[in-house]
């Protein structure tokens, strides 16, 4: 079967590979005890893993549908700007609609400007949950979208199974009754939830006359903020950092402690999905599992030359869901590395609100913040 891996120059083998594990579907779905084992280092880990989705119907339906998804972004990203921006998603007002290039807040030391276009597809909008932004406007999208209504359905049915299935392994791994985490991310419930199809030019040549341009950026680095991220990207140029802790004990006794951080590339796989966590996992595990920085820079070597697409299913807690740990985890405000240390970002709101925000009004002020 064609895929959309088969129209791209090769991925370089020369680069620093971000060492994350492979996690099987199928096993999971078995409920294989090792596999699940492995789920919960990854998720404490790097927060970040592959999810071999070819080895079961399921997968290579979600598998299918997103390759299908590449060709509606390429579609839907061709309509020139001025039928695009009807559809624009405004900051404090919704989450869902058309975001074009340089928006996002810079993050970087050197500030570059992304160069990355998305359309936040809303889970609500395409299974008629809600029709509406969180602040009452409706949510509209262009025809190159909405034609495709039942690929959306079946993609994010797909993306929030997929989801659920990460969930309820993690909650059993730490001794949880099992739907301590899916409880908090009902399908049918409004939600922050959406497919997102994101598009990023062919990079500049550089000066040297590589092909790509280091001073051109994707996206600048962020971590996301709901529960679990299933991404299909088909170029190179999502980094995630790593940290290598290299504390070591000093003659005096004591340790010298140092996090060093570097940027590692996470290798497009054909048949897998690249599998992240969210801030709201940090908060509801009191910081037990981790939402890691990524990015999205020029894609490497030949690969910079090329247009760059993907396609992302973001599963987030329901509107209504209050945003702290869950009473396993203790109380988060008191430990370090905990909610309050992601949701400290907005600490003039926790003051008003007595230190809880609701999903919706977390997702809002997230959104606000990275302009997406
Ligand atoms: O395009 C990618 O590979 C990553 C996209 C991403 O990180 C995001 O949309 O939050
Ligand atoms: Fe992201």
């Amino acid at each position: 079967m064609h895929s959309s891996f088969d129209d791209i120059p090769p991925f370089p083998n020369n680069l620093p590979l971000a060492p994350i594990a492979i996690i099987s579907h199928a096993k999971l779905l078995e409920g294989d005890h090792d596999e699940a084992v492995r789920l919960l280092t990854a998720a404490k880990t790097h927060g970040f893993w592959y999810l071999k989705l070819q080895d079961t119907p399921q997968g290579k339906a979600f598998l299918a549908e997103a390759d299908q998804l590449h060709a509606v972004a390429k579609e839907a990203f061709a309509l020139p700007l001025h039928e695009k921006l009807p559809h624009a998603l405004e900051r404090g007002v919704s989450l869902f609609g058309y975001k074009p290039a340089g928006t996002v807040k810079t993050t970087d030391r050197d500030q570059r400007p992304d160069t990355t276009q998305f359309f936040n597809v809303s889970k609500d909008y395409v299974h008629d949950i809600a029709r509406d932004n969180i602040r009452g406007t409706p949510i509209t999208y262009p025809p190159e979208i909405t034609t495709h209504t039942p690929l959306f359905q079946s993609f994010t049915s797909h993306g929030h199974a997929c989801g659920m299935l990460i969930l309820r392994t993690l909650a059993s791994q730490l001794g949880l009754p099992e739907d301590s985490f899916t409880n908090l991310n009902l399908f049918d419930h409004p939600s922050g939830d959406h497919c997102r199809l994101t598009h990023k030019p062919p990079s500049p040549p550089s000066p040297d006359g590589g092909v790509s341009c280091p001073s051109s950026l994707g996206l600048p680095s962020h971590t996301d903020f709901g529960s679990v991220t299933v991404l299909f990207n088909w170029l190179g140029g999502l980094q995630v950092e790593s940290h290598i802790d290299t504390t070591t004990k000093s003659s005096e006794g004591g340790e010298r402690g140092e996090v060093q951080r570097e940027w590692e590339w996470v290798k497009p796989l054909p048949g897998h999905a690249i599998v992240n966590l969210g801030d709201a996992m940090v908060t509801f595990t009191n910081g037990a599992l981790k939402s890691a920085k990524h990015r999205v820079v020029p894609s490497p070597g030949p690969q910079g030359s090329v247009e760059r697409y993907s396609v992302v299913y973001f599963v987030r807690p329901h509107n209504d869901v209050p945003m702290k740990a869950l009473d396993q985890f203790g109380d988060a405000s008191h430990t370090a590395g905990g909610a309050v240390r992601v949701a400290g970002k907005f600490s003039a709101d926790l003051a008003r609100t007595g230190g809880v925000l609701t999903a919706g009004e977390w997702m809002r002020q997230r959104g606000i913040q990275l302009g997406n």
